[in-house]
């Protein structure tokens, strides 16, 4: 064994049985290993105190290890039934409400402390917005087709036709989806056994992970809440499609789903990488229309398979408001002014804010120009005059017009995961803005940059937790940063 591992209290791959104890940011639950040379610290994501739990050791220093969950062997005492399957992408469903949104308040206050350095959290913490469904929220689905299945009952993998998601902490492994897992549509997923069955009785092969072949790969589904129609995308290789009838598969989609079916798709995808998206590859029409309508606070948004929309989108109007609500708190920062929407997306916040302000102009800045060109017709669709939007990364647009510094009052970012990189950001701040709204939906990337805000003269004014996925370890947060 090397020294580096001879050292250390637990060992990379080592599979440990663990009680957990505490829960840290981020959905990480805490297990202490208790010995004669002291306490050691065992992280294990997706856990919730009072459940034991098989891990596997990923990472592991001399004082704490990183682990990743295998399996829950006993629930926590917290737990309660509920009707619905359990998948990974949901791993508190059985944790009551309250106690998901203690843990999430309490763990992401103290990550503003801890990193933030904000020592009067308590006091500037302005709402926890729990999502307004807290199941049946989300608006897109992506299930996975493996040859390889698990018995749940002998807990081993299986040779077998399997629709549904990969097993937990396994890329090769699917589990088949039998029921209603109570995050997506109704349904739909009381529906997967029968589209399964279909699909297995062609005789094509769902695909293999670990020799990389096979026909079916995705079936990826859209909602829109305000029509409540249905867009599908069915992912396949290449390999084997001229035996298949997608003409008849989008019959069984009719059939089934009747009025709500809006439209299916079909993507090629021949990639081979495990981390291959569900949907890259060349897509065509099949029958119906490629796009379906969405409505926030009032505007209207038209969805197609592949542009990024809000997954929870009536948690997200909540979120919209709360970052309006801040916005417009100092009219005279906002009406008849310049405001910036950077990392915008498809602009919605930068519409909803122009459709409520006096002659405000608004820029928005995002780097995916799909999604810019979806900005611009969807506020010219909802009439909304006053908008620019721009395809640029925020850093470089911010180095190419120097020309808007000192003239700015309010900025909104809303970040993707991996935060501002500090460059970016010190432009940011050298744009002099009265006030920064500030939208994130990884807190951790947000406490950091909140040092750097700081040190330049804001404080911290504001902040607000929206739980846009309930069952989750994710969290929204709304900051309101103000000079001086
Ligand atoms: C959380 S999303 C913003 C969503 C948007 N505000 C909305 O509500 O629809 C983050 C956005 O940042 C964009 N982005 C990531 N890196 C960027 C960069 N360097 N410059 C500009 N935009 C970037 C992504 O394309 C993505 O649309």
């Amino acid at each position: 064994m090397p020294r580096r591992e001879r050292n250390k209290f637990v060992k990379r791959g080592q599979i440990l049985e663990l009680k957990i104890e505490d829960y840290a940011f981020g959905g990480k639950g805490i297990a202490r290993i208790r010995s004669e040379k002291g306490e050691f610290v065992v992280f294990v994501p997706n856990t919730l105190p009072g459940q034991t739990v098989k891990a596997q050791v990923k990472k592991s220093s001399k004082k704490y290890a990183e682990c990743k969950l295998m399996d829950v062997l006993i629930p926590s005492e917290d737990e309660v039934e509920v009707p619905y399957q359990d998948i990974p992408g949901a791993p508190y469903i059985q944790l009551p409400i309250e106690l998901q949104h203690k843990y999430k308040k309490e763990s992401t206050l103290s990550l503003f402390q801890r990193i933030g350095k904000v020592e009067n959290i308590e006091d500037v913490f302005d709402e926890f917005v729990s999502s307004p469904n807290l199941f049946h929220y989300r608006n897109k689905m992506e299930y996975g087709f493996s040859a390889i299945g698990y018995d749940r009952e002998n807990k081993t993998d299986i040779d077998e036709f399997t629709l549904g998601f990969k097993r937990r902490g396994t890329w090769w492994m699917g589990d088949n989806l039998e029921k209603d897992s109570g995050l997506f549509d109704k349904q739909v997923e009381d529906s997967i056994r029968v589209i399964r069955t279909y699909c297995e009785d062609t005789g094509l092969q769902p695909w293999h992970g670990p020799r990389r072949e096979g026909f079916f790969r995705y079936f990826v589904v859209r909602k829109s809440y305000k029509t409540n129609e249905l867009l599908f995308n069915l992912v396949t290789t290449s390999d084997g499609l001229s035996s298949f009838d997608l003409n008849a598969f989008s019959t069984l989609l009719k059939d089934i789903f009747e009025e709500r079916f809006a439209g299916l798709l079909h993507t090629i995808n021949d990639e081979t990488g495990d981390r291959t998206i569900a949907t890259s590859g060349s897509i065509t029409l099949v029958s119906g229309k490629d796009k379906i309508v969405e409505e926030l606070l009032g505007l209207n948004f038209e969805i197609s398979m592949k542009s990024f929309f809000q997954t929870n989108p009536k948690s997200a109007e909540k979120l919209y408001s709360k970052v309006i609500d801040y916005a417009l708190e100092k009219r005279e920062a906002i009406d008849n002014t310049v405001v910036m929407d950077l990392f915008c997306g498809t602009g919605t916040i930068g519409q909803i804010l122009a459709s409520r302000s006096e002659n405000t102009k608004i820029i928005g800045v995002d780097i995916v120009a799909s999604a810019i060109e979806d900005a611009k017709k969807n506020a010219k669709r909802n009439h909304i005059e006053g908008l620019e939007f721009y395809a640029a990364d925020v850093g470089k647009f911010l180095y190419q017009h120097p020309e808007y510094k000192n003239k700015i009052r309010t900025i909104i970012l809303d970040p993707a995961r991996a935060g501002i990189v500090p460059k970016t950001l010190s432009k940011i701040i050298a744009l002099n803005a009265d006030r920064i709204v500030y939208v994130s939906c990884n807190p951790a990337t947000q406490a950091r940059d909140t040092v750097e805000l700081v040190n330049n003269g804001y404080q911290l004014k504001k902040i607000s937790l929206v739980d846009q996925f309930p069952h989750t370890a994710h969290i929204e947060t709304v900051v309101l940063f103000e000079k001086g």
